[in-house]
């Protein structure tokens, strides 16, 4: 995917927020976060080489307040240009994405996850996770209980004081995840974020995100190629057709929590779903995505 990686994307960075008198985050770990988001007839088309590439094509979707939301489909179907759109990386053709900010009145925040950690290096894990608060004029000791709030919570407040070259892969998407929760985002983004992990701290990751999920409510979108993953973690999954990317099936997930890859249910929702996959090409039998006919 050419979306050059290695940044967090944040459309509300750009707005100067003002010292805030109170701390418009709430402290209390139960505070629910409130999101909702409606896609409305999304169009996007790349030019590659000369040839235009219809990348989505009539994308309608709703995702409700602290959903779990996971997008699954072939190579090139236009997953990443998706979630690109959503956080505002790139601009659609036409068609619109609406939110429904939150009651506190907070700024519109979608808060994207790349695969590759985008830390920046020469921070340590607090100040990492306290650069976006830094931004907002958050006052220190704010700064100081948040950032202690969220590294707990990724089981990574005794690594503070650690360099980003001192941490493992998991380690880095553990502060990274932190780093986003911390502005407590509309909507957490993710875009194969754990794809290149090894297959145990996948496993950890799975635990670690449905637990955060649970105990903030915060509403997720999490892209990726893997059914599994995708049956493991989320309560919808959403395939897209490919050439162009169009939503060709929903699948709500109503198994419950933790899952097994074991169980029948699981193994029957996983076989429905992949059958449909597999119908659709990828960029490999599918010659360039969604080439337009002349
Ligand atoms: N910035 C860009 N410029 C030109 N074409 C692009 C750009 N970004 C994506 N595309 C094209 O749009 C189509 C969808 O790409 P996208 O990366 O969104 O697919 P994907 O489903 O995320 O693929 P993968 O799973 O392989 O990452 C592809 O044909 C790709 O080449």
């Amino acid at each position: 995917m050419n979306v050059p990686s290695g940044t967090e994307i944040d459309l509300a960075l750009p707005r100067a927020i003002p010292a805030p008198k109170v701390a418009p985050v709430i402290l209390n770990s139960d505070d629910r976060f409130d999101a909702k988001l409606k896609i409305d007839r999304l169009y996007k088309s790349y030019t590659v080489a000369g040839k235009e590439i219809q990348a989505l094509a009539d994308i309608n979707l709703e995702i409700r307040r602290g959903e779990f939301v996971a997008i699954v489909g072939p190579s090139g179907c236009g997953k990443s240009t998706l979630l690109n759109l959503i956080a505002g990386l790139d601009r659609a053709d036409s068609g619109t994405i609406e939110s429904f900010d939150d009651p506190h009145g907070g700024a519109c925040k979608r808060l994207l996850i790349f695969q590759e950690s985008s830390l920046f290096p020469w921070l340590n894990v607090f100040d990492n996770v306290a650069y976006g608060l830094k931004l907002r004029n958050f006052s220190k000791p704010v700064i100081q209980a948040l950032v202690e709030q969220y590294l707990s919570m990724v089981h990574l407040w005794p690594f503070k004081d650690a360099c980003v070259h001192q941490l493992s892969g998991g380690m880095k998407q553990r502060v990274a995840l932190a780093r986003a929760l911390v502005l407590k985002p509309e909507i957490l983004l993710m875009d194969e974020a754990f794809a290149a992990l090894d297959v145990q701290t996948k496993q950890d990751m799975y635990r670690l995100l449905l637990e955060i999920w649970k105990k903030t409510g915060v509403t997720i979108l999490f892209v990726t190629h893997n059914v599994d993953e995708a049956l493991m973690l989320s309560n919808r999954i959403v395939l897209l057709s490919s050439h162009p990317g169009r939503i060709k099936r929903e699948f709500p997930v109503d198994l419950g929590y933790p899952r097994s890859g074991e169980d029948w249910p699981f193994r029957e929702l996983r076989s429905e779903i992949v059958a449909e996959f597999m119908n659709e090409p990828g960029d490999i039998q599918g010659g360039i995505a969604g080439e337009k006919a002349n």
